[in-house]
């Protein structure tokens, strides 16, 4: 559950929000949004027909004018609410992580290895720090050396304690959360002010919101329709002249107000920062509202097996020897592989080997050269004076073997595939151009994946596991997972290379990962999702951030990009259709009193042209706050296929917004000619 379920709409932020519409009345601040700001001018000018009715002969309309310019104010405060409310929660919860931020001591190592206490505002990219039982972790940084379990709850609002350590997917450590066992040296990554808390305030704070380019491009189509009906309102004077009749101004600026699309002019950005809310509500982080959006489009989803379908502490579980070769002595090999192995499964053998009551003396495996684990040569091994060991893929140590002029036993590879069909992985074990056995790496699907991938595949997205393991392992735990395709034996340009080729398709590609090995493939995605527990380069690399490493998550994030797309359509839409309509309701009847043949039109039988104007303008302000429910929750949907989706929607909010502006103007008509 996520931690910010707590700023639910309460009474606190609905009565900030208010205060907000008020200030927000400033034209200066209205000014970016050109829609509003065209019904404040005309506002602004009603208001001084009142107070200046001698200048503008409008002496005998006072009450009329009065009521239209009270109808003016209320729309646009009804606008300015809507942004404010939506505001309102990302607000709450910058406010709340802001505290986390608060200033706290840190251990600054010299080069000598003495320690220094410093303030962590001091802490500098490339500073080295330790920290131990209890600190806060004082700024962003990549683990370098120890183990620690570290409670990240005040950021991702995951209670459950995470593992970090060096030299593994899981290296990557936030300020602002705490250490709650043993030690860990942490390289410091980045400036104060520049961190993942820094960057997660302004994002949900809202402000410096970047319009997405669809909500900029639909901006600006608002705009040259306020413009063409302001042309066309102004054209109206001459024409009604020409017949003999004089229209009055303040009618004139009612029937702007109805024409202009008002209503998803106010609507527009509470939209758009409301999807934003919602995917920081499922903890996930997302840059841009772009990437949420993109997300919405998403057509192919490629997921990297280890740490994302699984949940990415693979564990030596079995040692498997050749025939010919004894436990001990593959054990030996694999501890020699081990020893200085770093990453999570390096250490998981050693610890295997110990439970099984083997031991060892260091100084045997002393004085040699360490060959690091790098996902590109898939081994991790060690070359001694006499000899060395290596263990990796499969594939990788019978290449090696070959390369130095050996043989892989034939039972080699019906051995190996015994275990990947379990969806373990081997790794192979060799001594000098001799393969020993192998070492069955045991990791845990996440559960609950096929349902999600189900859905997936309701709405026409595919699902491609990536990964850089074996070919059988591959086909196991993607059969095991549900999803539609899979790339064994990736290297990282492997995965790019996935990412391209989809692309080139013409598929909107996301991709979701944790390791170092993710990251170009993250860049290059559409929708790069990395998982908070990943590395400091694919948290970089990506564009959004899954706080609790859950890759089931991306579905709901594309939930929520389509709904948002959905929830701007539909409403456009509505309030195109419902200005449409306005116009029949109010023309007919401003006419109607001049040239009686127009009553055939005048199907709405209002009571008079001024309640006609009235109701039309008092429609036109409360369909906003109507719709405010349906704009910050986002209109509902079921998974189905893009085309049709569209079509339902055009046909609910089309026909709908034609038919309800009729019925709510006919109701309000109805009252008005209780005062009349
Ligand atoms: N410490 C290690 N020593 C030797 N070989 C290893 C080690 N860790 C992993 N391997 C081998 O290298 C392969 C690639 O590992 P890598 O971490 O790049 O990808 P992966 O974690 O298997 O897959 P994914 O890309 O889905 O995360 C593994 O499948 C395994 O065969
Ligand atoms: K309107
Ligand atoms: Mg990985």
């Amino acid at each position: 559950m996520s931690n910010y379920s707590h700023y639910r709409m309460n009474g606190s932020l609905f009565l900030k929000a208010l205060r907000d519409s008020v200030w927000k009345l400033n034209p200066i601040v209205l000014l970016k949004n050109p829609v509003m700001f065209v019904v404040e001018g005309g506002a602004v000018l009603v208001l001084l027909m009142i107070l200046f009715p001698d200048t503008f002969h409008t002496a005998g309309r006072q009450s009329y004018n009065f009521i239209v310019f009270l109808i003016l104010l209320f729309t646009i405060l009804f606008a300015n609410f809507a942004e404010s409310l939506a505001e309102g929660r990302g607000k709450a919860q910058a406010n709340s992580l802001k505290k986390t931020q608060k200033a706290s001591n840190a251990k600054r190592l010299r080069k000598d290895g003495t320690q220094q206490i410093v303030p962590s505002s001091e802490l500098r990219r490339g500073d080295l720090i330790l920290i131990e039982i209890g600190d806060f972790v004082p700024g962003d940084g990549e683990v370098v050396e120890g183990i620690a379990a570290v409670d990240e709850s005040a950021v991702t609002g995951e209670s459950a304690p995470v593992l970090k350590r060096a030299k593994s997917d899981f290296s990557s450590v936030t300020g602002g959360t705490q250490v709650i066992s043993d030690w860990i040296k942490v390289r410091i990554t980045a400036d104060p002010g520049a961190t993942f808390l820094d960057r997660m305030i302004t994002l949900v704070e809202g402000a410096k919101r970047q319009k997405s380019p669809n909500e900029a491009a639909l901006n600006i189509l608002l705009v040259i329709m306020t413009i063409i009906f302001m042309i066309v309102v102004i054209t109206l004077v001459p024409i009604a002249s020409y017949i003999g009749i004089t229209i009055e101004t303040s009618t004139l600026i009612a029937l702007l107000v109805c024409l202009i699309p008002t209503t998803i002019g106010s609507l527009l950005s509470a939209i758009g920062i409301a999807g934003m809310d919602r995917v920081t509500r499922f903890n996930v982080l997302a840059m841009s509202g772009k990437a949420v959006e993109t997300a919405g489009d998403i057509s192919t989803i490629i997921l990297d097996k280890t740490g994302t379908i699984t949940y990415g502490n693979r564990k030596a579980f079995r040692f498997i020897p050749l025939s010919g070769v004894t436990e001990s002595e593959l054990v030996e090999a694999a501890v020699g592989t081990s020893l200085y192995d770093e990453t999570p499964e390096g250490q998981s053998v050693l610890e295997y080997a110990r439970n099984l009551e083997y031991t060892w003396n260091d100084e045997k495996y002393g004085g040699g050269a360490i060959v690091p684990f790098s996902a590109e040569s898939r081994m991790s091994g060690l070359i001694l004076q006499n000899t060395d060991y290596y263990k990796g893929a499969v594939e990788e140590i019978k290449a090696h073997i070959e390369r130095i002029g050996g043989k892989s036993p034939d039972l080699a590879d019906s051995l190996s595939e015994e275990i990947a069909r379990e969806g373990g992985t081997p790794l192979a074990v060799c001594k000098g151009n001799r393969m020993l056995g192998f070492i069955y790496l045991k990791d845990t699907i996440k559960p609950g994946l096929k349902e999600k991938f189900d859905e997936l595949r309701q709405m026409g997205i595919k699902t491609i596991m990536c990964t850089g393991d074996n070919r059988v392992t591959a086909e196991t735990i993607a059969r095991e997972a549900g999803v539609d395709e899979f790339i064994a034996e990736c290297k990282p340009e492997g995965k790019i290379r996935v990412v391209i080729e989809e692309q080139a398709k013409g598929k909107m590609v996301a991709m979701t990962g944790d390791g170092t090995n993710d990251a170009p493939a993250l860049a290059q995605a559409d929708v790069g999702i990395a998982m908070n527990s990943g590395t400091i380069a694919a948290k970089e690399a990506a564009n959004m951030i899954n706080l609790d490493s859950d890759p089931a998550k991306i579905i709901q994030v594309i939930f929520i990009g389509k709904q948002l797309l959905i929830t701007r359509g539909a409403l456009t839409t509505f309030s195109l259709a419902n200005d449409f309509s306005k116009y029949f309701a109010i023309l007919p009847a401003i006419l109607m009193g001049v040239i009686p043949q127009i009553e055939v039109l005048n199907i709405m039988h209002l009571y008079s042209p001024e309640t006609a104007v009235l109701s039309a303008l008092i429609f036109n302000a409360l369909i906003i706050p109507a719709l405010i429910p349906i704009a910050m929750r986002g209109v509902r949907f079921k998974p189905m296929i893009a085309e049709k989706l569209l079509l339902r929607n055009i046909l609910i909010y089309g026909i709908g917004g034609i038919i309800i502006p009729f019925l709510g103007i006919k109701a309000i008509d109805m009252v008005l000619q209780m005062f009349y």
